[in-house]
This record gives C-alpha cells, sequence and structure tokens, in this order.
C-alpha cells in the first residue's frame, strides 16, 4: 500500500458510493452523515432492531459505536453484527470511552467476543483497555502518552484476532503481521468532537471497497489526515476548521494524497 494505492481506493468509493449503516452515537450523527456524504459513501443511521438485520445485510459496511450506549441500543448492535457476520458484510468497531466506565469497557468486550468485528479503531488508551492493558493517558492525545503504540497494536490485533487501528499523532494499522505507520493529521482535529467517531466510519466505507482490512484502514487514515492537514491551513479555529474538513473531505483528489500523504511499513 503506497499513496497511489490510496488514491486508487479514494476513487473507488467516490465510484460506487458504498451505503456505509452505522450504529453511533447522538453526538456525532449529524457530522459522521455529512462526512461519509462529503467523502462519497452513503450514509445510514438505523437503531430499531426491528429493521437492523435487514439493513445491516444490505450495506457495504456496519459501523458500531459505543460513545452513548444502553442496552437497547447494544441488542441492536449484536442483532445487526450477526447479520453483517452471516452476509460476509464487514463491522468495524469503535469502542469510545473503553476503560472510562466497567460498563463501556465490558460491553466493547461483549461485542468483539461475540462478533466477527474486521477492524477495530480507537484512541491507544481505548485499545488499551479493550485487551486489559495499562495505558496511562498523558493530556488530551493518547497516542503522545509515551507507550509504544505500535506493539501494543499488534498485541491488539494478536489477541483480538482483527485488524488494529490506534490514532493518534501518529496512526498505526495492523493485523499482528503487517504494520503500517501514517503521519498526516493535524491536531486542530481533537479539538472537533467526533472526528475520531467519523474517521472509524470513514474505515468502513474503505473496507466496502477494498477487501483488504489493512490496506482498507490504513487508505482511509491517510485520506483523512491529508484532508484535515490541507483543512487546517484554511481554518481561523475548530468552527472554520470543522466545515473547512468536511469541504477538503470531498475536494482532495490522487494529486494531493500523492504529494502529502506519509504511509510506510513499519
Ligand atoms: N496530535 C495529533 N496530530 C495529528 N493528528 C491527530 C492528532 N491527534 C489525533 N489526530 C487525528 O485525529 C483523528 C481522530 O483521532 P483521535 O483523536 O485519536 O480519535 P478519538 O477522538 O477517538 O480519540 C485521527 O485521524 C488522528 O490521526
Ligand atoms: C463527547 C462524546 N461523549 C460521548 S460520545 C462523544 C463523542 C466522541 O467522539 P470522538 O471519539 O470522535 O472524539
Ligand atoms: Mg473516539
Amino acid at each position: 500500500m503506497n499513496v497511489q494505492n490510496v488514491a486508487n481506493v479514494l476513487e473507488k468509493v467516490r465510484q460506487t458510493n458504498p451505503l456505509v449503516h452505522n450504529i453511533t452515537n447522538v453526538v456525532v450523527t449529524n457530522f459522521t452523515a455529512n462526512g461519509l456524504l462529503a467523502l462519497g459513501a452513503s450514509p445510514v443511521m438505523a437503531y430499531a432492531k426491528e429493521e437492523v438485520a435487514d439493513m445491516a445485510k444490505i450495506a457495504g459496511a456496519l459501523v458500531l459505536n459505543i460513545g452513548t450506549l444502553n442496552e437497547t441500543e447494544i441488542e441492536a448492535m449484536l442483532i445487526a453484527g450477526k447479520s453483517a457476520n452471516e452476509h460476509n458484510v464487514p463491522v468495524v468497531f469503535d469502542p469510545v470511552g473503553a476503560g472510562a466506565t466497567p460498563y463501556r469497557t465490558e460491553t466493547a468486550r461483549k461485542l468483539v467476543r461475540e462478533l466477527n468485528v474486521s477492524i477495530i479503531r480507537g484512541n491507544a488508551a481505548e485499545i488499551a483497555n479493550v485487551i486489559g492493558e495499562q495505558w496511562t493517558i498523558k493530556g488530551v492525545d493518547a497516542g503522545e502518552s509515551g507507550g509504544d503504540v505500535v506493539a501494543l497494536a499488534k498485541k491488539a490485533a494478536q489477541q483480538l484476532k482483527t485488524v488494529v487501528a490506534i490514532t493518534g499523532k501518529e496512526d498505526v494499522v495492523t493485523d499482528g503481521h503487517t504494520t503500517y505507520l501514517i503521519r498526516n493529521g493535524h491536531p486542530i482535529l481533537t479539538k472537533v468532537t467526533g472526528t475520531g467517531c467519523l474517521v472509524t466510519s470513514v474505515i468502513g466505507a474503505f473496507v466496502a471497497v477494498e477487501k483488504n482490512a489493512v490496506h482498507a484502514a490504513a487508505a482511509a487514515l491517510t485520506y483523512y489526515g491529508v484532508a484535515a492537514e490541507i483543512a487546517a491551513k484554511e481554518a481561523e479555529g475548530p468552527g472554520s476548521f470543522q466545515i473547512a474538513f468536511l469541504n477538503q473531505l470531498a475536494n482532495i483528489g490522487t494529486d494531493d494524497i500523492v504529494r502529502h500523504g506519509s504511509i510506510e511499513i513499519v
């Protein structure tokens, strides 16, 4: 996977407009739908247990996010996830806040235990908590906490038998064997709520068209980071950044990714 491959996967998303079924949190719902539309994907949010199995099976990917979890929603996630698994629809999981409360941690573990998750995407602290590792958060950016993020990602991938994407100052994607490091993005992403949740759904759109889950996640994170870098140049603060970022998710193309993308195997 190199920058040209990243651009190729992006073009495939834009040409095929994959349906991404999200069961996500109430904070980020609108931003996620708009971000997926800007990318060129087709977002749908569907939560009722009566319909999630039917929606998941026609989707290109199912994205599960426990940001504002409750029992009704978790029940729907399990029904949707089992339907996706039966119909070979990839499941992408964001364990928002794992470690913050026992309920979140236990629910995240239950979902990865009971479902076949293709990709789990979180910050370092969340991924560490899902696998029961100690991880100290210093400041906002868990990725800067001094721990070995690559080692953590590999350990999580081997333990959970899934592709793991850890985001932060640098992003790591691994299946436990092949590991990519992506050095794109901008610190202002941490000043807009939902930028982690949106990138998980963007990974969903990419894995809908690129079946190699490591390649899909690495491509999505590179594209996302480049869009953020370009948007940050024209933003005065978090407010105008959010708008500029949505614009750049739609506007950037092959040239921008080839020029600014930073993706390497480590
Ligand atoms: N310090 C940083 N510098 C550059 N990009 C960052 C930084 N922190 C986070 N990002 C980017 O912000 C996006 C969201 O990641 P993150 O903040 O880790 O998610 P979450 O909000 O779930 O904790 C990712 O694309 C990541 O690469
Ligand atoms: C603030 C908040 N509270 C519960 S979910 C949520 C959004 C988290 O979004 P992200 O993980 O993308 O920063
Ligand atoms: Mg998050």
